[in-house]
């Protein structure tokens, strides 16, 4: 069992709180919250495409990361199947990821294997977490482990956590933190440890922690010390990762792949529902000047948006720039009993304008599901419908 020294405040999601029965000691948040969010900050702030978590245990850390926007490709591997099967199908996309897709598209990958083999899937990443892991290698295991994520995976950067042991003596008869724990290093051990390995592989390291010692003993540091590595040699090249030969030792357990707007179908069902949604917003909004200028004129088009047209009640809050823009963008307009909308209204609106890039690329996604005028400018729907007379518009 994990950290079974420790007192398990919480299980809900497969984590045992470090946290010893005789002690005052509360970390708020938990302690593996805020590792987890150490690592969350730093995806925030470098924005990796393609991240893996070495020891990734129950998933939890990549159930927090996957719904970063900028991943692209999230891999756990454990050497323990059960972990990774426990809660791994609750990394399968949701009803709300159809509703809204992501941006980019988004695959996860789970990999039952050990950190010591080399797996060449895991070859050009730019972020490898392993998250207390290292303190449960034994030596032979230790010694291979910089071979192989440092010298063979050779990611961007690498981000290892592990007990501080100076921090110990704050928890009183503790002396591993967990029974499967190999060894805990005090600051010293660990960071002339990573100093080593940094050089060797051309790495830079900075040193941080989460978990802050109580006041009056900061001496002892975090209780959970972190070194983060930089490659110094940039990024691996698409040549180098291509020229390694194919190693797949590691079995995959669970694959799933998120609905995005880069898939052809999600980006029409999303660019045809908001097309409709502004179409719709329009007609509502021009319905009651429609009905002061019946009467006043025949069948001839009828502009309707000038200075006067009414600014749609609901919807979206718009910045002075993007009401210019929509204002001086061609005027939606009515012809007889028809309300017709230029693309080029559509495209001056932010939400639509970030989905497509010109009226060529609107007009080709919506055509076969939208109405669109005789020259393919506007999209055309009648001025009433059913529910306008029931409602009396
Ligand atoms: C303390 S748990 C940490 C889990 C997770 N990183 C977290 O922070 O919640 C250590 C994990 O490392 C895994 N592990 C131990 N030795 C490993 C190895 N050689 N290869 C891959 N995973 C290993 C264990 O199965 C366990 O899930
Ligand atoms: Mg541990």
């Amino acid at each position: 069992m994990e950290e079974n020294n420790l007192q398990c405040s919480s299980v809900v999601d497969g984590n045992f709180e470090e946290v010893p029965r005789e002690t005052a000691i509360q970390f708020k948040p938990p302690l593996y919250r805020q590792r987890y969010q150490f690592v969350k900050n730093l995806v925030d702030q470098h924005e990796p495409k393609k991240v893996a978590d070495l020891g990734c245990g129950d998933t939890s850390l990549l159930r927090l990361l996957k719904v970063n926007p900028c991943i692209e490709l999230l891999v756990g591997v454990d050497i323990n199947e059960d972990k990774l099967r426990w809660r791994g199908d609750s990394l399968a996309p949701f009803m709300g990821d159809f509703l809204k897709p992501r941006d980019l598209n988004l695959t996860i990958i789970l990999y039952h294997g050990s950190v010591v083999e080399r797996d060449s899937r895991l070859l050009g990443f730019d972020l490898i977490t392993c998250i207390e892991l290292i303190e449960h290698l034994d030596s032979g295991d230790l010694a291979r482990f910089p071979e192989v994520v440092f010298g063979y995976l050779s990611p961007s950067m690498i981000v290892i956590s592990t007990p501080n042991s100076e921090f110990n003596p704050l928890f009183p008869s503790v002396t591993l933190r967990d029974s499967d724990h190999k060894f805990e290093w005090t600051r010293m051990e660990f960071q002339t440890w990573a100093l080593y390995v940094a050089n060797r592989y051309d790495y830079s390291v900075e040193f941080t922690g989460v978990g802050e010692p109580p006041a009056g003993a900061e001496n002892v540091g975090y209780c959970t010390q972190i070194g983060i590595f930089q490659k110094n040699r940039g990024k691996a090249t698409e040549a180098y990762v291509s020229e390694q030969h194919d190693q797949h030792v590691y079995k995959a357990v669970f694959t799933t792949s998120y609905p995005s707007l880069q898939q052809e179908r999600f980006f029409k069902l999303v660019l045809v529902n908001e097309v409709s949604q502004q179409v719709e917003s329009l007609r509502v909004s021009h319905l009651p000047r429609r009905k002061e200028q019946d009467g006043e004129q025949g069948d001839k088009p009828k502009d309707i948006g000038g200075s006067k047209a009414p600014v749609p009640c609901f919807g979206p809050v718009f910045t002075e720039v993007e009401k210019a823009k929509i204002e001086n963008s061609p005027k939606p307009f009515c012809v007889g009993d028809k309300f017709f909308v230029p693309l080029q209204r559509l495209l001056a609106y932010p939400r639509l304008n970030r989905l497509c890039a010109n009226e060529e690329m609107m007009r080709s996604v919506i055509a076969d599901s939208i109405p669109l005028s005789s020259d393919g400018s506007a999209v055309v729907t009648d001025l009433c419908n059913y529910f306008d007379e029931q409602f009396e518009f």
